[in-house]
């Protein structure tokens, strides 16, 4: 399906492959997680907004015990330029010695997913893993550590599978490249 509403844009991944995607990371995640998740589950944190997607997708296919819980950080509001990081909602989850597995959307400059990071380290979590559905390939001022990246994404705004394009275009059934921004 082209989102027209949104304006011209070019389809990077079709339902099928990012849902692959998605499968493909499960099964590593799991791999590597499911033995110490039996001593203690592992705390699942869905970057609100754009991960209810991926996060959904996920988790049926993650084989371990785990508890879900949600963090709001938002740059970009209706903009397709990052600006300062705004916190929305805080995790309820008791993060003191826990291993994190942080689940987001998209890593594009890395301020939001480097901010999540710092914030579990100083709750005291023990290990915090990070994963991505979708990585943009562009140089980054910091680098940032993620363990489990879903698919790579040219240097453009993208849409779709969570992804919103000025608000919009979450529920688009594939990822898609704004012509203009
Ligand atoms: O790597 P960065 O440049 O920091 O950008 C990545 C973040 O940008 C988007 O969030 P956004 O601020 O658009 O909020 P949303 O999830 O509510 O759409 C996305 O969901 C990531 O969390
Ligand atoms: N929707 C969307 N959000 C982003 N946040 C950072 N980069 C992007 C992007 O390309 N698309």
């Amino acid at each position: 399906m082209h989102p027209s509403h949104l304006g011209p844009a070019e389809p990077l991944y079709g339902a099928a492959e990012v849902e692959a995607a998605i499968q493909r990371m499960a099964v590593a995640i799991t791999r590597d997680l499911e033995a110490g998740a039996l001593h203690r589950p592992v705390v699942v944190l869905c970057v609100l907004s754009g991960a209810v997607v991926v996060v959904g997708q996920i988790l049926p296919h993650l084989h371990f015990p785990l508890y879900l819980d949600c963090v709001q950080l938002s740059r970009y509001g209706a903009e397709t330029r990052g600006g300062d990081l705004v916190w929305g909602l805080q995790p309820r989850a008791d993060l003191r010695d826990a291993t994190v597995l942080l689940i987001d959307d998209i890593l594009d400059e890395g301020l939001t997913l480097l901010a999540l990071q710092e914030f579990c380290r100083d709750a005291g979590a023990a290990k915090v893993c990070s994963a991505v559905m979708v990585r943009k390939r562009r140089p980054r001022e910091r680098e940032v550590e993620v363990d489990y990246v879903g698919l790579e994404v040219p240097d453009r705004f993208v849409f779709g599978y969570g992804l919103d394009a000025r608000g919009l275009g979450r529920n688009a059934p594939g990822i898609f490249a704004l012509t203009e921004d």
